[in-house]
């Protein structure tokens, strides 16, 4: 294990009282070596610091007995990384909204989806920091973006751009508990960067997942994406992170951030720190718990009153269910899924949600099934949810293909041997009625 590089949290922070653990409130997992000691609190990992923290997990699992590990210090520095990162989108999504010429244009791939300075802003800082701080390990990372437009010869502005977004995010992260670049990166060190998060993934060994913004459709729209990074180790997801800018601690806090929005044009935008709009939520396999913090503008600001445990639903009778999906009808069939809605007796209407923040959504009890049947010739790819089905198994669900099957993310960058379409699950009797619906009405669909 190398050594995680987090700037020291500022005394006067700590006698403020900030957080007592990573989790920004007190822990259940208790540090199982060495029995003394205090369990590493956000921000106390030192500079070159190189202790094996061990937990015991009494929710079970890994760190307990078994002396497998619990990837704390993993875990510190994805929630890190992923907050500064949030804070990147942000604001490019805040000048796109404003028409802002630089950051803020939409440009598209081969593929004709969208890809913003966001995306590549994103996976740089992540591939930055992440090998900032273990820097000791040869850090693997798979994800979603290239550098192939930036480095062409008509990219040099946009290039411009994600140079600049990088920069001016990276500065933060002190605030954050993490090192900045001594200088500023120049356009070669971003484009190195990115071309690093190059690794195809496979069943040996460990590899960081990224979605550097999943959802960029919602985006671009003004709407929810997610920031969405995931550990794997030997083919199985360890931990996950999600950050979700626009998806506020409470649903019922969405409304208020809509109409915010419809009056971006009009008002300036809030200045940092002023609100906390999104969240970040976050888990490790095996410990039976998954937390949720809000998006901050200081890593200093997090205490453990606006900290918590989340957990699914408890409902499962199907009339008081709600399903979610894509947005788009070209990633996953609505005509399908309604079928199947109907089949089972759900009676509330679909929540039609961009990016992962359907996971979330699942994850800490806003709706219980999340279904995704795309088109056949589609593969999809282990960085659109890795992070997500971990964090939903945590939270006490259930994610398979509609097989019943796991999902397999050993076998490189696609989730290969996928059984028709993905189910989630807020419990195990939901689960099975839409398995048995899938299998009742298949050979009938179009799919
Ligand atoms: N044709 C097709 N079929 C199925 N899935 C596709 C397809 N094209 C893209 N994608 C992937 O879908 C990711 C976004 O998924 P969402 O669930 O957010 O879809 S939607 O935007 O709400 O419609 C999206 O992730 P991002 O590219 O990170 O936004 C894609 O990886
Ligand atoms: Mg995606
Ligand atoms: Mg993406
Ligand atoms: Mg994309």
């Amino acid at each position: 294990m190398g050594s995680l590089r987090l700037s020291a949290w500022s005394s006067s922070a700590a006698a403020r009282g900030f957080p007592p653990d990573w989790r920004g409130r007190p822990s259940r997992c208790a540090p199982s070596s060495p029995a003394s000691a205090a369990p590493p609190a956000l921000g106390r990992l030192q500079m070159g610091t190189d202790r094996a923290w061990q937990w015991d997990c009494r929710g079970g699992g890994l760190g307990g007995g078994g002396g497998r590990r619990d990837y704390a210090k993993e875990m510190e520095a994805a929630v890190r990384v992923v907050q500064v990162a949030c804070t990147l989108c942000q604001r490019v999504q805040d000048s796109l909204l404003l028409a802002d010429a630089g950051s803020g244009s939409v440009h598209s791939k081969l593929d004709r989806s969208p890809v913003t300075v966001a995306d590549w802003g994103v996976q740089a800082t992540v591939s930055w920091l992440l090998s900032d701080c273990f820097r000791d390990e040869n850090v693997s990372i798979v994800a979603e973006e290239d550098d192939k437009t930036l480095s062409s010869s008509d990219g040099t502005a946009l290039l411009e751009s994600v140079v600049a977004a990088v920069n001016g995010c990276l500065v933060e992260a002190p605030k954050y508990g993490l090192r900045s670049p001594e200088k500023n990166l120049r356009a070669h060190d971003v484009l190195q960067a990115i071309r690093k998060c190059s690794s195809t993934g496979g069943p040996k060994g460990r590899f960081w997942v990224l979605d550097p913004v999943d959802g960029t459709l919602g985006f671009v729209r003004g709407d929810q994406y997610a920031i969405a990074l995931a550990l794997i180790e030997d083919g199985e997801v360890v931990l996950g992170v999600l950050g979700c800018p626009n998806y506020p601690m409470k649903k019922e806090w969405l409304n208020y951030h809509q109409r915010y929005y419809r009056l971006m044009s009009k008002v300036a935008p809030p200045t940092s720190g002023s609100w906390n709009k999104g969240c970040v939520m976050y888990a490790h396999k095996g410990c039976g718990q998954a937390w949720m913090q809000p998006l901050v503008h200081d890593f200093g600001m997090l205490n453990w009153h606006n900290s918590r445990e989340i957990q699914v639903s408890s409902v499962s009778d199907p009339v008081s269910a709600t399903f979610c999906e894509p947005v788009e009808k070209a990633n996953s069939s609505h005509s399908f899924t309604a079928g199947l809605a109907h089949s089972v007796g759900l009676r509330n209407r679909p929540l039609r949600v961009y990016s992962m923040v359907k996971y979330a959504a699942i994850a800490r009890g806003d709706a219980e099934i999340f279904m995704k049947f795309a088109r056949s010739g589609y593969k999809e790819k282990i960085w659109d949810h890795a992070a997500g089905v971990v964090i939903i198994q945590e939270a006490g669900g259930v994610v398979t293909d509609a097989g019943g099957r796991p999902l397999d993310f050993s076998r490189g960058v696609y989730l290969e041997g996928l059984d028709r379409g993905i189910i989630a699950c807020s419990g195990a009797l939901l689960h099975r009625r839409i398995l048995g619906a899938v299998d009742a009405s298949w050979n009938s669909s179009t799919l």
